[in-house]
């Protein structure tokens, strides 16, 4: 699905990431994990071909990413962003059908309408309808934007890509464990996730390998047991921890403290 060699990103002469090789395969739900400022955003905002990089090699479904037309792009991967503007003039169902705008020119068909209504309702959202967007909580801007996303990818391509920087902001529980089995369901049509979590502990319990960044650099990429250690998650989030497993799924637990 994804192909990367020594890819790099330098501003100022500083290294904001630093040599990663990675490859990630389909139908994978990958969780990029680490400290503030580790780099988790930017390598997003890489696959997202959002900022300018140096690399060997950055293939996306064995294809060079930049070669793609910006055209052809959206029907095969969505970006959800850490940030939204307050300031959207539209409806909240207008929002989300942004999602659908590479689908029609100057009015929706019916079916995108329809796309819009299936993930207003799968986020519920669509009791908001009515309401301003400026005047919503959070949470539900959240998952409006949420929404958008996913009815971006709502076509018959294969092997779609789904970027999200740190989904889970705002939500309660509820909303937390819902957004992440619509992830799930998503990765388990053949589809990839590359999620950026700061809760270790749900990364473990959804990720089928979590993307511990560190310093600019990748410190480990691989199975939550096999990146959750003790020893490791102390000294990388510099904070003491210990860990359990999960009663149900036996995943690592970690408390801090
Ligand atoms: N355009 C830029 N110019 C200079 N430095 C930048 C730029 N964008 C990000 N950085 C720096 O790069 C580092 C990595 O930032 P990034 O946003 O990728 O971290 P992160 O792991 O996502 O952090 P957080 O958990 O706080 O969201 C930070 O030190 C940040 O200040």
């Amino acid at each position: 699905m994804i192909q990367i060699h020594n890819l790099n990103v330098q501003v100022n002469n500083r290294f904001l990431l630093k040599n990663i090789d990675l490859e990630i395969h389909k139908g994978e739900l990958i969780a990029i994990v680490g400290p503030n400022g580790a780099g988790k955003s930017t390598f997003l905002s890489c696959v997202a071909n959002e900022i300018s990089y140096q690399s060997e090699k950055f293939f996306f479904k064995n294809t060079e990413i930049k070669s793609y037309k910006k055209e052809e792009i959206p029907f095969h991967r969505a970006k959800f962003s850490q940030h939204h503007s307050n300031e959207i003039n539209l409806k909240n169902d207008e929002i989300v059908l942004m999602g659908r705008y590479p689908y029609f020119n100057a009015e929706p068909h019916a079916n995108d309408l329809k796309i819009v209504e299936k993930w207003m309702a799968n986020t519920q959202t669509n009791h908001l309808n009515d309401r301003e967007y400026e005047q919503l909580s959070g949470g539900e801007k959240q998952r409006l934007h949420l929404a958008r996303v996913f009815a971006q990818l709502e076509n018959s391509v294969e092997n779609k890509l789904l970027l999200l920087d740190e989904p889970l902001n705002n939500l309660d529980v509820a909303h937390q464990f819902k957004t992440l089995h619509l992830i799930k369901e998503f990765t388990q049509q053949n589809n990839s996730a590359l999620v950026v979590l700061h809760d270790l502990n749900i990364a473990a319990q959804f990720a089928d390998r979590l993307l511990l960044m560190n310093k600019s650099c990748v410190e480990i990429f691989d199975e939550p047991q096999k990146v959750l250690t003790q020893e490791r998650i102390s000294r990388v989030y510099q904070y003491p921890c210990s860990i359990t497993p999960h009663p149900k799924n036996k995943q690592p637990i970690i408390l801090f403290g």
